[in-house]
Parts: C-alpha cells; structure tokens; sequence
C-alpha cells in the first residue's frame, strides 16, 4: 500500500504533518492533460511523460527559472471552475495517501482566476470566475476530499511578490473565509524582484496582524537574510518559508532561534530551486538540526520536483543523518506551529504523541 512516508520509517511516520505546499504546484499531470483537451488548450505534450518533460526537471534551476515552469501548465486550470475544485479534491487524496495528517495548502486565488483580477493571468480571456470564487472552490474540493480521505486539510491564500495591487485582495479573502478552510496569508513568489508599491504588501500583512489572521513569508529562499529579517519584523511572519540564508546573518539567527520561528524547510525544491548549495552536506537544515530549532519538512512543488514527501524525508535521512528521533521532532513542532484554531492543534497533536508512542497510554 502506499500509505506512509518513506518506505522504511512507515509506520513511524504514517502521521506526518505537511506545512509548505502549491496546491498550483501539485496539480496531477493527468488532471492538466484532462482539462487541456476538454478545454482546447494546447499543452507542451499529450501524454503524462511528454507533458512532464517540459514541466517537471531534476537538475538545478534559479528561481526565476524554475517559476516559469508554471506558465506550461496553468492555462489549462485556471478560468475552470470544475479544474479549480478537482485540483483541491485530488490533492487531499494525494496527501492521505503519503500519510500526511494535517496539511496546509497555499495558492494565489488571483492566478486560478479569469475574471476581476488585473491582469488576467496565463493570457486567458476574459471569463466569470473571480478570485473570491476560487477560494470557495477550493475550500468545497478540501472539505470534500477531507470527508473522503480521513484528513486535514486547511489553506493558506498567496500574495504574490510581483502583484502588489491583489495583495489587500487576499487579504479581505482571509478574512472573509477564516471559518472555512483558509487560516493564514502568504507573500510568494520571485523575492529577487524589486517591487514598485511594496507598501502595499506591508499594509496588507498590517491589516492581517490587526484582524488575527496568521502569516508566513517566502524570505531567505533565493534572497539574503534580510529578507527573513524583513519577513519577521516588517511583515511580522510567524513563520517563515524556506529562511535558508538566515544563516548568513549569525546574530538575526541567534534571535529567530531563541524566538522559536518556524522555518518551512523544503529539502529537494531547495536544491531544484538553486537556493542552496547542490551538496547536501551543506545544507542549512543540518545546523537547524543541530541547533534544535523550531522547523518542517515539506514538499513544495510535487508536480515540478516530480516528487511526493518521501523524497524529502529521504534525502535527509540518506545524506544529512536523519533519525527516527528527529523526524518525530520535526512532525511536532510543525503541528505546534500550525495555524489551526488552539484545541484542534492539540488535538493534532495527541494524535502525533499517540503514533509516535509518546504518550503510550492517551486515547
Ligand atoms: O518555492 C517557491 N518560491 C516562491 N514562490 C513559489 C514557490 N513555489 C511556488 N511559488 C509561487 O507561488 C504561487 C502560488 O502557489 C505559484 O503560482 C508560484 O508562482
């Protein structure tokens, strides 16, 4: 069967909790090649390995290289409003499949839509589905395959670095739908960008912090560390996705560590991505490890990686030392670094105690 992550450490880990995904990057090929046939939307390729060809790779890109991968793919998804649902349903069964209990999802409302959002991505023409739409449609395809699939899922709703001007747009979203799957705001995308209104950004993530809604950044990922340091202190992330050159700044370290922030770490897209040096032994989460900090272990972009979860348990067991013992911390402290509401993460939590023989007796 094909439950649990990484073969030899199921069942330990057949109750993994997944904090760092693109429900944009995990679509299933087959899903895309469906969508692009009903739809009339010419694809690189009609079959699963010609289409992956061009979309999914294993030998390192930058950043900006690897973001274009999407441009292949998302046309034939976005503007759809039975895709956008599919795609959230898929996802769910995906992940319960790999043994992951509580997932957070994240993906821009405005690049799954075709209408009221400026402007239209992907080069579609102009349609009906806005972007408050799409997040109910995801939330519906969540909740149906959480009903289906006996896990958890929740989302989290992307600003997007190069678009300012939908950033208070996500935000509203947020809020609006804060009951109802979504629990938190990101900001992703091409951090190398300069960006001409980035105070749009900051008033967005103020808003954010006024009203309670949770947030995390891409920072320290391609960028330096003082994009992790603007990330905490200007943005105020209570977490911080990817953070990698966080260590290149040694004090702003010793500060994020003694604070206990979460860095989202995503071992197999940070080598795909050229964020960190391709010799794993020199990758950043093996000072995390060292140091105890306070992090997680995810996939990403599954469909451009090519990948599932066990990938990345995988390669830091195999070349980083990984114990039994660590990837039971690392799964703890995702779940208590989640966003959901506080008695469902402790809820999520005994769970974990429970399946990670911890707490041998809780029911
Ligand atoms: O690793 C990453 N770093 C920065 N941005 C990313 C990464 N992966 C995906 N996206 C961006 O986030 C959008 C919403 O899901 C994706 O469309 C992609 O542009």
């Amino acid at each position: 069967m094909e439950h649990g992550v990484a073969s030899d450490l199921a069942p330990l880990l057949d109750v993994a909790v997944e904090l760092h995904v693109h429900l944009d990057g995990a679509i299933r090929p087959e899903t895309i090649l469906y969508f692009g046939k009903k739809r009339g939307i010419p694809l690189p390729g009609n079959t699963v390995e010609e289409l992956l060809k061009y979309v999914s790779y294993d030998t390192p890109l930058t950043l900006p290289q690897f973001l274009e991968k999407f441009n292949y793919y998302m046309p034939a998804i976005a503007g759809d409003r039975e895709a956008v649902r599919r795609i959230a349903y898929e996802f769910v069964e995906t992940k319960a499949k790999e043994g992951i209990a509580y997932v957070e999802v994240r993906y821009s409302p405005h690049l799954l839509a075709n209408a009221g959002v400026d402007p239209i991505p992907w080069g579609q023409a102009e349609g009906d589905l806005t972007p408050d739409e799409v997040v109910q449609l995801v939330n519906q395809g969540l909740q149906d395959g959480e009903r289906d699939f006996h896990i958890k899922a929740r989302s989290i709703l992307c600003c997007m670095r190069h678009m300012p001007s939908w950033s208070p747009e996500v935000v509203e979203l947020c809020k609006k739908y804060r009951n109802d799957s979504v629990v938190a705001v990101d900001l992703a995308g091409d951090e190398s960008l300069k960006v001409e209104n980035y105070s749009e950004h900051k008033k967005a993530y103020e808003e954010a912090e006024r009203c309670g809604i949770h947030r995390t950044v891409h920072a320290g990922e391609a960028g330096p560390a003082a994009m992790v340091k603007e990330a905490v202190y200007v943005l105020k992330a209570e977490r911080v996705g990817h953070g990698y050159h966080v260590l290149e700044d040694p004090e702003l370290y010793k500060e994020l560590l003694k604070i206990k922030m979460h860095f989202e770490v995503c071992p197999w897209s940070s080598y795909l991505t050229g964020a960190c040096s391709p010799d794993f032994s020199k990758h950043p989460v093996i000072q995390f490890k060292k140091d105890r900090a306070n992090y997680s272990l995810n996939t990403d972009d599954p469909l451009i990686f090519n990948s599932t979860i066990d990938k990345d348990y995988g390669i830091v067991k195999e070349h980083m030392g990984f114990t039994e013992e660590e990837f039971k911390r690392v799964n703890i402290n995702a779940a208590q670094s989640s966003f959901l509401p506080e008695k469902e993460k402790q809820e999520l939590l005994n769970k974990l105690y429970k399946a990670y023989g911890m707490v041998p007796n809780a029911s």
